[in-house]
């Protein structure tokens, strides 16, 4: 399973982050793709690289294939599984753009400064199931993209392509957003507050301490109880200032719904784990990683790349 979401500080930058769950990795690193680089896009979605882009991902034939990505204008969007749902369209559609799966992030982050200006394309746009080779069949993903004020939901579906209004700021897996910010009602009577003592029959009962009004929270690992903990935890951070506070809320926030080695298999019988947590400060333009090997928060500012250069760096872990 994967989490993901996306907050502001006080002066309105973004941090926007995700947790990759999976029972393993694929080779992931941080990439940077620069503006000098000229993306091989098979049905020419991303004619240049507008503007640079960093994140994670694997580089496969000189093509970089982001699980979560961001620019240097504060754009930022992450990948999640969404198999059962996801139905991509089995070709390039005329007068549309068409982006292959695989490029989807690179041709949020390559193309566009704000949520906004990805929305007004979204409407002329359809996810198509090219494969980037013969081994790497499309994953069925949704994804979110968020920027300094707001963040979306994208879901390709039998329904074609749907663009959600994501108030909560957070997403999971399946099923669709929709059942997911319907979903968070029936937890209204969570409130991060101490219950007053109530009286029952004649016993006066006290709550042991703080969290007595969490109780209800759902603390497992499946997808809407992730999405409603991700949701709740996000609404109740107090709002940070320095880079630092707001590093910290991101993976603190991220840690709250992060899978633990044994505690759920997957279909094929191995143990999910957060593989890596990652994320975006529009800020000072840095990707921060940890994984779950090494749960030391790495840092990799995109200003100490050549940024207009040609060739995509990969950058050592
Ligand atoms: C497995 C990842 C999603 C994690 C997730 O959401 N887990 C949920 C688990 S569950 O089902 O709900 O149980 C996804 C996110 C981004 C995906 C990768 C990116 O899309 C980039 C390429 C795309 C290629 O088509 C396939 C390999 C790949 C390298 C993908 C492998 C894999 O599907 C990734 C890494």
């Amino acid at each position: 399973m994967c989490t993901a979401l996306r907050f502001s500080d006080v002066q309105g930058h973004m941090y926007f982050g995700r947790n990759l769950d999976w029972s393993q990795g694929y080779g992931q690193r941080v990439v940077v793709t620069p503006t000098g680089y000229g993306p091989r896009s098979p049905f020419g979605a991303v004619p240049e690289i507008r503007y640079p882009v960093i994140g994670m991902g694997i580089v496969v034939d000189d093509v970089p294939l982001y699980f979560d990505a961001a620019n240097n204008q504060g754009l930022a969007v992450a990948g999640l599984n969404f198999p059962g749902y996801a139905q991509y369209a089995t070709g390039p559609v005329g007068g549309m753009t068409s982006v292959a799966a695989y490029e989807f992030p690179l041709w949020v982050a390559a193309g566009f400064a704000s949520v906004d200006e990805v929305e007004e394309a979204l409407a002329s746009t359809v996810v198509v199931d090219r494969p980037v080779n013969d081994d790497l069949p499309s994953s069925m993903l949704h994804w979110i993209i968020g920027d300094s004020t707001r963040s979306i939901v994208v879901e390709h579906t039998a329904e074609g392509l749907q663009v959600f209004h994501d108030d909560l700021d957070v997403l999971a897996n399946q099923p669709g957003f929709a059942y997911h910010a319907e979903n968070v009602r029936s937890y209204l009577n969570v409130v991060s507050d101490v219950p007053d003592p109530v009286t029952w029959a004649s016993s006066r009962l006290v709550p042991y301490g703080s969290g007595g009004g969490m109780r209800g929270l759902p603390g497992d690992y499946y997808s809407p109880s992730r999405f409603v903990r991700a949701a709740y935890l996000n609404a109740h951070y107090p709002t940070k200032t320095t880079e630092e506070d707001n590093v910290s809320r991101l993976f603190h926030s991220l840690a709250g719904v992060a899978m633990i080695d044994g505690a759920a298999r997957m279909g094929d019988g191995r143990y999910e784990i957060t593989v890596y947590t990652g994320g975006f400060s529009s800020r000072t333009s840095t990707y921060y990683y940890s994984t779950y090997e090494d749960p030391a928060v790495r840092a990799v500012a995109m200003g100490d790349y050549d940024l207009t250069g040609t060739e995509l760096v990969q950058v050592e872990a």
